[in-house]
Parts: C-alpha cells; structure tokens; sequence
C-alpha cells in the first residue's frame, strides 16, 4: 500500500541527505510504527508518503514513493487527499474551520460525500473520540489535547485508506491515548486501513503495532520487523523493555502484562534487597533521589552546574509562588475553581490530570498571561499579570506547549543572541544550552525548519537563558527521544538542586515518575490530589508508570530504581 524504492530527501541549504536510500514496503491493512531518535527523519519520511514533502517541504525528492499506487512526487497533497489523511505534530496549524463538528465534516465535504453519511460519522466520530460535549466549540478554546482529538477526527470521518500521524497521542491524557490507539486498531481490523505513525512514547503504543520500522540514526536505512524484534536492536525502548533488558528476559516482554507474568522471581528479589522496606512494599521512598526541597544542604550536590550565578531568591515569601482560591472563567467556561498551591523553592512538582483538565490555564496564570478572575496568584513576590515581561521573565519563565509560540528569530543563533540580550546573560549562555540539550542543531537552522525535539530543546535554552527561580513547562516531552528525555531529567534536576521551582504540565507519567517529589492532579478546574509522587501515582491506575504496574503490589516507579537495588 506504501512504498518506498531508493528513496532519498534533501532539504534546501542542506549538503547532505536528511533520509537516505530508503527502501520500505507497508503493506495493506498493517498499522506500522515508525520510531527513532529525535531529529532523526520521521517526519519527513512521513512528509513523503502525504506528499507534504516536498510539495510543501521544499528540498529534493530522490527515488519513488507510491500509496495505493499514486506516486508522491507527481501527485500534490490534494490530489492523494481521498486516500491518505494525515495529522501532523501541531494540529493547529491543520484546521480550516472554526467549531469541532464542521472540522469533522470538512474532509468529506471537500469529498462530495452524501450529507446522510457524513452526519452519521460525524456522531459516530464524536462519540468514539469523547468529543460530543464539545461539538458546538470553537476550536480556538479547546485545550493541547482536545484540538488533538479534533485533528484526529477530521482525518478519520473520511475514512481514508491510509492514515498517517505524527506523534498522535503527544498531547493526550493516558486514558485518551488509549482510546484513540484503539479506534485506530479497529479501523486497521474492521476496515483494512493502512496506518503508519510515528512516535516517541512507545510505551502508549508499541503493543498496537504489526511491525515497527526503525530508523536507527540519521541517514541509516530502516530495519523493518516485529515489535519483539525491533525492540530488541533498538536505541529507543519503552521502560517495560529496559527492565526486561536489566532482567535478562527473552524474549523480551513489550507489554505490562507480559512483564507481570514474568516478574515474579525478580519481585522477590528486590523484596529481600529493600531492606527495611515493609513487608510487601518497596523500598521506593528510600531509594528516589533525596528530596530537593529547600531544607536539603545544596553542598551534597557534586553534580556539575548548570549556571555559574545563582537564581535570584524570592524577595518576601519563603514560596516562589503562591496560588490563593484561584477561579478562572474563560468565555463561559470555568478552567480552574477555588486552586490553592504553594511552590517551594527546589520543588520540583508534576501538573497531571486529563485533557481539558486546566493546567495550562493554571500555567498561564502563573506567568500572567491569564489574568484570575477570582482569587490572586503571586510569583516571586510580584503579581504575574500586572508584572511588565521583562522584569517578570526574570522570576518566572514559561516553555509552552507550542514551542514555536515563543520563538520569533530566523535563526537558531539569531534567537539565542536574542534571549542572551533580554536576560542580560554572557553572549552564548543560550546557545551553550541548546548544545546541551540537544547536540547537533545547527546555528543557521531557522526555527520553524527544527524537528519538534529540536524545537523544544531551543524553547527551554530561551526560558533558561534568564535563569527564572520558577520553571513551568506545559507538555515538555512532546518530540523528545528517551535520550533527549534523559538529558532534559538531568537538566530540570540540577536546576531543582539549585534552589529553581520546576512546574511540569505532563501526561508523561514515565517522566513525571523520574523527575517529580510532588503531583497535583487536576480535574474539571479542581485539585484532587496533592503529595508525594510515589503515593499519588501508585494510587491512580491511569498515571502509573509501566514499573509501577509490573512490580505491584511493591512500589517501584523507575528502571534506574530497580538498578539501583539490584546494583
Ligand atoms: N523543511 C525543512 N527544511 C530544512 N530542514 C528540515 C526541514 N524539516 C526538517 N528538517 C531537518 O531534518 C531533520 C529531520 O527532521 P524530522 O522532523 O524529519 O525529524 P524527526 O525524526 O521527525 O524528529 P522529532 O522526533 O524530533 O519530531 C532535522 O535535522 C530537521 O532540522
Ligand atoms: N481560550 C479559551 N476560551 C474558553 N475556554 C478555554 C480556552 N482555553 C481553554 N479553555 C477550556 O478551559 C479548560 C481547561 O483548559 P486547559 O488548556 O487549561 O486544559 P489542560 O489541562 O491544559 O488540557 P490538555 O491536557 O489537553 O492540554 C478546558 O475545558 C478548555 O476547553
């Protein structure tokens, strides 16, 4: 169904192929997954198969790519639009109208499909996706994660023969996810689609998939296989793997259930190592790292420093922020009811909840592009909305969910020089941070031509730049690769060990079980859980990590913890 012979992309200005001599075969009825480090090429292998790159791309195509016998080359978007629907990374940028039920209409009616069936699946499409109290909503007041649903909508009300997505569930809550992964498989065992998708939390999807296509590094060709296979070779792997690795199971297991059959020797095992652990409990709050809070001597710390200055301390609260009875309402809708928070200098605090839950609201309040409409919101010291931005990036920096949304230079080193000005930081503080994060992206790149990791990664270097004491991030692991993920959790440690609060709006749960002392879990406005992250997690099947769930009823949250023990 797809078909790639001999295929190479170069991209304008560059001198070397972003994808070289790919030959793939996909074919009818699979739902593949393409995975990779960031930066690797997934997008624009996917680009290839829509026919975005390079009708829209720019850059040259070498060799052929066909789906459903059409070639990509000599057939633009439009033309293969009755049978491939794609979502790309930033759904936003897909929309063409203004509610949800117009946007699932639009693709059949660009179609000419009978008003009768593109009623019927415009109610089946709502009801699949969780959509339905939605439908009359402007799409420009939807929350990351529903606009994400819209975008998946509008491809499958069609139904297309291939589906291609970019990192579909990036900004869906772990229920949603699953939904959508399901949806997908049914259209892929009900209907024949093709699905090829791209992404990096392969936990949430490696089980769905037929076969796996890896792109190892840039410019290597892609090995092709089962998901056991793949997994076994592949740099990128989903904790449930790593723990497998660590515990020498073959065949490795992918999904937690097939851990969970296996575990219990290794149970045991970490059993009689925790010592001092209860009797049926790990030994989980013993081993994390100690607790960053502000009472923790920062001297244990030997970890190199990020920064050679220190953050500016609150100036009159011990808290870096503090959130009092705080409501907002926004066109109607009520985001947040009556939150109280207090952020502690060092804390490092986990934001969960599902989609539409508010906590980019609450973000956005933090950093004063929400003003309250009942209650008050004070980052160090100052109230965010009536704090003029240059005074305030220095007590609070937000890294949004659209990290272009912050970037305005056209290029890398334009905006890094940029960001050094405004922070009135050494000349190449920025650009050191970029480095750090994310090897390899070159200072002339503009902006917008950054793969998603790429961009995020120059995101938080501008944020960082001014060093804030308060760092929120809202959705920071979108496009990350597991290494990139692992370079940004040491990053948001050092900065914790420095006395920073870090703020993370995440459905990432692997993530927030590696990084977060603390997880506030919001729903409908409301906070309805506040404390430690092993007690928070543990207790909420939706937000426990994979280790979690395989090692219960003991109480692991990561694989380095298991390390550790075993160790
Ligand atoms: N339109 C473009 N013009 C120039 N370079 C581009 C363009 N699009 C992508 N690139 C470059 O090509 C490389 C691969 O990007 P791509 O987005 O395909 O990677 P990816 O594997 O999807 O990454 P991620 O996982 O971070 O989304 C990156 O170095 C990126 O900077
Ligand atoms: N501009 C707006 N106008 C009206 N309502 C809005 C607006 N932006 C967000 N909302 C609504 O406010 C609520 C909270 O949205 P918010 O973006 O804070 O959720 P979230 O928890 O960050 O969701 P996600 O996980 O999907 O990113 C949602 O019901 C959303 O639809």
């Amino acid at each position: 169904m797809i078909r790639f012979e001999n295929v190479s992309v170069t991209y304008d200005g560059h001198t070397e192929p972003t994808v070289r001599d790919i030959d793939l075969d996909i074919p009818e009825g699979e739902l593949v997954l393409l995975v990779g480090p960031s930066g690797v090429g997934k997008s624009t292998v996917l680009g290839a198969v829509s026919g975005l790159v390079p009708h829209f791309t720019g850059g040259t195509l070498r060799g052929r790519v066909t789906v459903a016998g059409r070639d990509t080359r000599t057939h633009k978007p439009r033309e293969l639009a009755d049978v491939v629907g794609t979502v790309g990374q930033d759904p936003l940028s897909h929309f063409v109208t203004d509610t949800v039920e117009d946007e699932l209409a639009y693709g059949m009616e660009s179609l000419g499909l009978a008003p009768e069936v593109m009623r019927r699946r415009v109610e089946e499409t709502l009801d699949l996706l969780g959509l339905a109290d939605l439908r009359d909503r402007p799409i420009a007041t939807l929350s990351g994660g529903q606009q994400q649903r819209v975008a998946i909508g509008s491809v499958l009300t069609p139904h297309p023969q291939v589906l291609i997505l970019d990192e579909p569930t990036s900004a869906l809550d772990p229920a949603a996810a699953e939904e959508v992964l399901a949806v997908l498989q049914r259209l892929v065992h009900d209907l024949g689609t093709t699905v090829l998708m791209a992404e990096h939390r392969l936990e949430r999807v490696i089980q769905y998939a037929d076969q796996v296509a890896l792109l190892p590094s840039p410019g290597a060709s892609p090995v092709l296989g089962t998901p056991a296979e793949v997994m076994a070779i592949s740099p990128v792997t989903p904790p449930v793997v790593d723990l497998g690795r660590l515990a020498g199971w073959t065949p490795l297991p992918l999904t937690v259930r097939d851990a969970r059959r296996r575990a219990g020797a290794l149970r045991e095992q970490l059993e009689t190592r925790s010592l001092g652990a209860e009797k049926g409990r790990g030994a989980v709050l013993d081993l994390r790292l100690p607790p960053r809070g502000r009472d923790q001597p920062q001297t244990t710390r030997t970890r190199r420093r990020w920064f050679s200055r220190t953050p500016q301390p609150a100036p009159q609260s011990p808290h870096t922020a503090e959130v009092k009875d705080l409501t907002v309402t926004r066109a109607q809708i009520r985001a947040l009811h009556h939150v109280t928070l207090t952020i502690a200098p060092g804390e490092t605090i986990a934001l969960m909840g599902r989609n539409g839950a508010g906590k980019s609201t609450l973000l956005n309040s933090l950093v004063g592009l929400i003003t309250p409409t009942d209650g008050t919101v004070q980052a160090g010291g100052r109230t965010p909305h009536r704090t003029p931005p240059p005074d305030l990036i220095r007590h609070v920096g937000l890294v949004p969910q659209e990290p272009l949304d912050l970037l305005y230079a056209d290029t890398v080193a334009a905006e890094c020089t940029a960001a050094d000005t405004d922070a009135d930081a050494p000349p190449g503080t920025c650009r050191d941070l970029v480095t750090q994060l994310l090897p390899g992206v070159a200072d002339d790149t503009h902006p917008r031509d950054l793969s998603e990791g790429q961009r995020l990664a120059l995101a938080l270097a501008v944020v960082l730049t001014a060093r804030p004491p308060l760092l929120l991030l809202d959705e920071p692991t979108r496009g990350l690769d597991y290494a990139a993920k692992a370079r940004l959790v040491t990053v948001l440690r050092d900065l914790a060990a420095e006395g920073h609060a870090i703020v993370l709006a995440t459905h990432d749960v692997e993530l927030a079980a590696e990084l977060a002392d603390r997880v506030v879990l919001l729903a409908e406005g409301e906070v309805i859980a506040d404390g430690p992250t092993a007690e928070v997690v543990v207790s909420s099947p939706s937000f426990a990590p994979q280790i979690t769930k395989i090692l219960a009823p003991q109480h692991w949250l990561t694989v380095a913890q298991v390390k550790q023990a075993l160790a």
